[in-house]
């Protein structure tokens, strides 16, 4: 159907967040209209969707793509986006949605939509991780192991993130990490360690409190192993509140990183929210604002 309006191209995960979104194409359909632009929907499946978008976005003449998701269809999208050279907003319907909160946007599905008409694009940095696209958060360890374990699971949702955290941790070992970066070098135990692009976990843990999204450096965030008596409160931080203030954070600030696991020639990794298998070293490599993005007009946050 050709139309006069400018065409937006929205990115909906049918299964993120255990949200039902059966209506969510009619609502932004309509509410595009009211503003003059005509929506147009890409529906994932969880196979080759970078190659199914791409397409779709190179062969139309969008405006601006959002992601309707959480953090792994903000990944998908994001990394289509920088290849084709379209802005990207996030409609945050997912589990933890935790690029959406570092971006300022609202939590609130239609308030949100008015970023279609009312906006302030930025560029911000991203990431590879050996080779795989991150924009947000990717860590190894402890965390790595609960998304992993969610993915395998049949229960979205952010209760599941925290029974499965329970059950894991009782038997967790930490691993000894050696972090080579451009700035210093740190080898030990670590708990998880996080390579940070952005702040926030979908959880609202912030665990790089601050890094800059567009300031051409990552964080790599260390919480080290700690006594068995601060377990349940770091645990119950980690999940629930913001975990800025604890004393076994450590951070290492770079443009570039080699992170291996003695003894181990693959090691588990998530990246942005996807458990991956890569080999040791993992290797980190910024690209200094190379996604522009799309957040609130009135976002006075430095990002
Ligand atoms: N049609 C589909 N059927 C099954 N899985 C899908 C489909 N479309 C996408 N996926 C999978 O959904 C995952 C991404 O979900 P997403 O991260 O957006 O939501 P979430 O995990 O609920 O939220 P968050 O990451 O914010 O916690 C990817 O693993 C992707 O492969």
């Amino acid at each position: 159907m050709s139309t006069q309006n400018p065409e937006v191209l929205f990115v909906l995960n049918p299964v993120s967040g255990d949200i039902d979104k059966s209506e969510l194409e009619h609502t932004i359909a309509g509410i595009c209209a009211e503003h003059g632009r005509h929506a147009r929907f890409f529906h994932t499946t969880g196979e080759q969707d970078v190659t199914q978008l791409e397409r779709t976005l190179q062969e139309g003449n969008y405006q601006a793509v959002f992601a309707a998701g959480g953090d792994g269809t903000a990944n998908l999208v994001a990394q289509v986006a920088r290849q084709v050279a379209v802005p990207m907003g996030i409609i945050p319907l997912g589990s933890g949605n935790g690029l959406s909160k570092d971006l300022g946007i609202t939590q609130d599905v239609v308030q949100a939509l008015e970023l279609v008409w009312s906006h302030r694009e930025r560029a911000i940095d991203t990431l590879s991780v050996s080779g795989h696209f991150s924009v947000h958060l990717a860590d190894l360890g402890f965390n790595a192991l609960v998304v992993e374990r969610f993915s395998h699971g049949d229960t979205r949702g952010p209760g599941a993130y925290v029974r499965i955290a329970m059950q894991e941790f009782l038997s967790y070992e930490p691993a000894v990490y050696r972090i080579e970066t451009d700035q210093e070098t740190f080898e030990g135990p670590a708990f998880m360690v996080t390579i940070a692009n952005g702040n926030t976990f979908g959880s609202n843990v912030i665990i790089n409190p601050e890094g800059k999204l567009d300031d051409g450096w990552f964080e790599i965030c260390l919480i080290e192993p700690f006594p068995g008596t601060a377990a349940l409160g770091i645990l119950y931080q980690l999940y629930t509140e913001n975990f800025d203030s604890s004393a076994y954070t450590r951070r290492l600030r770079c443009q570039r990183a080699s992170i291996s696991v003695p003894g181990q020639q693959q090691v588990l990794v998530q990246v942005d929210g996807e458990p991956l298998t890569v080999a040791s070293p993992v290797t980190v490599e910024i690209s200094s604002r190379s996604l522009q993005v799309l957040g609130p007009a009135s976002e006075q946050v430095d990002y």
